[in-house]
């Protein structure tokens, strides 16, 4: 039913009426308390009310040129915004104090307030996101002091180059060169040949005149592998690349097209000694090279992105879930019982098989995000004490979490998507670009596939200890439990302890085939490297179920420990289940193979999915909009707050630049001729 008069769509306005829970006891919980809210809602006043931050026609009608033109105009108003935000204006009555100016860079460059300014990516987020935490994480006190303020004060912009044509993930293989000339104090870089130069860095192309620039180094004729170089590219004052540099952007893209990824070639270009971050590894003057003690301490920066990359892909796909959600609740279609009138779509069980599970993921995303930011704290505090013993465990969790957490959300993005039907498909809804947002994350930080193998390393070394009988750190305690999946089945129950477990049984069973397997390969006589590779789908596999397994766990554990209404805790509790019988159905090979499951259980758990779908249907629109995602985030006709979806698509469609004149010039140079000449 279309709404009269601006007010708000009926269909929704049942739907709220219908919810079962206080949705702003949600949203708090989601925010981390009230207080929070408060604070993201004026922060997003702040920024969203700002008329220089609307487009008048929308980006997309744009050139390339165009829209990288508005991205620096914007990139630069919001941040010059951020340095004016108003610091104290709250300190005097609220605790904790408001947030610091990391975190709202941080909120600036995610998931929601930074996607709702820049659709397409921010041409300077790499200045912030990658350039002044290696530049923290890498330089010495001394360079800290002298670039860190710099790049802080905006006096210069840079990003981070590592990636080159050649090679992505294997960074040993990079080809650029730094060789040591000590006649002069200087590191000379070259690009030896195409497929050394730099391909991909953000903000890159034309938008950075400074770059950390990873590179093999050279010195008294040795190789010492990679290490990284503050490098000068282009001229404080007028911009122009500096004599050497060759520069460009790489060009258009399937998303992101406004980050400004660019190109970087050098020609015996000269930098100075002191531009080696030298934190860890140093050059001395004559050339003598030092190595640092213990080149683990860059791992903690990496895992902080994972942290936020998994916080940013729950940002995004409840983005998508609520733009999907709503829409199905205004949407009618078709005839369930022949005469009766069309139903929601919501209402037809696929949907809600579409949406739910990917409303659930949300869920599951930000809790298993804020338990491994936990952890990691955790870890560091213990590296402060020189223990070093939980860092694989760290490292092995983030690389799979981050690799489930963007994976997931690209599949989920593009099924909520579909669930849209063709309106779906219009750049308008915003979902085609928030797709090409979360696809990209499935590459960068880690390519996924290599990060669950990074997992798998860590899985294959365990199951070892677990063999020799040692106990294991937390995460894979259950491979000392679990280790002999052929032991006698117990009955199955459809509960969330039966459930648990049995996602520890399959990660368990997947482990030990793939540890046999690849032993058995060995055995016959392969190299552990040929072993490692004919293995590795099913090592992959070991990965996600191990992941997976944890996902669940603490997902269930997160939703019963948490202090909420019973009204809440009930939808809460139905989601866990949901996520987990979800995830269950969909692998039920596996169970059947490695858990307590059997073929006659399926049925019944087949009935818990649907039973579920069915208690959560009628919350569906509460639960997102507890999610509570101002109109101009979710920037999409389909989703907004009052369900006037088709007055909204329509005047989208008015902003399309053909729409501006009733014929188009095209009709009389081209196909007038053309139809007349077929007379
Ligand atoms: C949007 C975006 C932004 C980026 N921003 C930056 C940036 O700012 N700075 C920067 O330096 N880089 C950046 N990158 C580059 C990014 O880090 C690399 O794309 C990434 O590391 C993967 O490397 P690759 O593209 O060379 O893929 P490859 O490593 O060539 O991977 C290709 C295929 O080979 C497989 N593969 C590779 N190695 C193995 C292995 N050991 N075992 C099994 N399979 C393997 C992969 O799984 C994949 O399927 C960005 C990339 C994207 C998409």
């Amino acid at each position: 039913m279309v709404s009269e008069n601006g007010a708000v769509n009926e269909d929704l306005v049942k739907e709220r009426q219908n919810c079962s829970f206080n949705t702003l006891e949600l949203t708090h919980l989601l925010d981390g308390g009230e207080a929070k809210t408060l604070e993201r809602k004026e922060r997003e006043e702040y920024f969203l009310s700002d008329p220089a931050f609307k487009d008048e026609v929308p980006m997309e009608y744009l050139s390339h040129q165009e829209q990288y033109e508005h991205s620096v105009r914007k990139a630069c108003h919001m941040f010059r915004k951020l340095q004016e935000m108003p610091h104290g204006s709250m300190d005097n009555f609220r605790e904790p104090p408001v947030e610091s100016v990391a975190q709202r860079i941080k909120q600036l460059l995610g998931g929601m307030l930074g996607s709702a300014i820049l659709k397409d990516g921010n041409p300077l987020a790499l200045h912030y996101v990658m350039f002044l935490p290696t530049l923290a994480g890498q330089g010495t006190v001394e360079q800290q002091a002298y670039w860190i303020s710099r790049a802080w004060n905006l006096e210069i912009v840079g990003t981070y180059a590592q990636t080159e044509l050649g090679h992505g993930t294997f960074i040993r293989g990079l080809e650029t060169t730094a060789t040591y000339d000590p006649s002069t104090q200087e590191f000379v870089l070259n690009s030896p040949t195409l497929t050394a130069y730099k391909w991909w860095p953000g903000g890159l192309g034309h938008t950075a005149n400074y770059a950390v620039v990873v590179a093999q180094l050279y010195t008294q004729g040795k190789c010492h592998g990679i290490h990284p170089f503050i490098v000068q590219l282009r001229d404080e004052e007028t911009h122009m690349p500096m004599p050497g540099i060759i520069i460009g952007e790489i060009g258009a893209k399937l998303g992101m097209n406004t980050t400004n990824n660019g190109y970087l070639g050098f020609k015996q270009v000269r930098i100075p000694r002191e531009n080696m971050l030298m934190k860890n590894n140093k050059v001395l003057e004559d050339g003598t090279y030092v190595k640092s003690p213990s080149d683990k301490l860059t791992y903690g920066t990496m895992m902080f992105v994972r942290v936020v990359i998994c916080q940013d892909m729950a940002s995004y796909l409840s983005k998508a879930v609520t733009i999907a959600t709503r829409y199905s609740a205004v949407r009618h279609q078709s005839e369930m019982k022949p005469g009766a009138p069309e139903p929601q779509v919501l209402d037809y069980r696929t949907q809600q098989y579409k949406l739910l599970p990917s409303i659930a993921s949300v869920f599951a995303m930000k809790f298993s995000a804020n338990w491994i930011w936990e952890m990691y704290n955790v870890v560091n505090s213990e590296l402060d004490q020189g223990d070093l013993e939980r860092l694989p465990e760290l490292h092995a969790v983030s690389c799979c979490l981050k690799a489930l957490c963007t994976s997931d959300a690209a599949s989920a993005v593009e099924i909520v998507r579909l669930a849209c039907g063709g309106h779906g498909y219009m750049k308008s809804s915003n979902l085609p670009s928030t797709y090409g947002l979360v696809t990209a994350a499935c590459t960068y930080e880690g390519e996924n596939t290599v990060l669950l193998l990074q997992t798998a390393r860590y899985l294959m070394k365990t199951w070892q200890q677990a063999r020799s009988g040692q106990t294991l750190t937390p995460s894979v305690a259950y491979l000392n439990l679990y280790s002999d999946w052929r032991q006698p089945r117990t009955v199955w129950e459809n509960t969330t302890d039966c459930v648990i477990k049995a996602f520890y049984q399959v990660a368990a069973g997947k482990v030990k085939a793939a540890a046999e397997h690849m032993e058995r390969r060995a055995k016959g006589g392969m190299t552990p490297e040929d072993a490692w590779n004919e293995t590795s789908i099913e090592l992959v596999a070991a990965s996600t179920a191990h992941c997976r397994a944890f996902i669940v766990e603490k997902f269930i554990e997160t939703v019963s420990k948490t202090d909420v209404s019973r009204p809440l805790q009930a939808v809460l509790c139905q989601m866990a289940e949901l996520y987990a019988v979800y995830w269950l159905l969909n692998n039920k090979g596996d169970f059947l193979m490695f858990s307590n499951l059997s073929p006659a259980d399926v049925d019944g758990l087949q009935l818990w999915l649907e039973q579920l779908l069915t208690k959560l249907r009628p919350n569906a629109v509460g639960i997102v909009d507890s999610f509570d995602i101002h109109d101009d985030i979710l920037a999409s006709p389909l989703g907004a707050w009052d369900g006037r979806v088709y007055e909204r698509l329509f005047e989208e469609s008015q902003k399309s630049p053909l729409n501006k004149e009733p014929v188009n010039k095209s009709f009389h140079e081209y196909m007038k001729p053309f139809l007349r000449s077929n007379l």
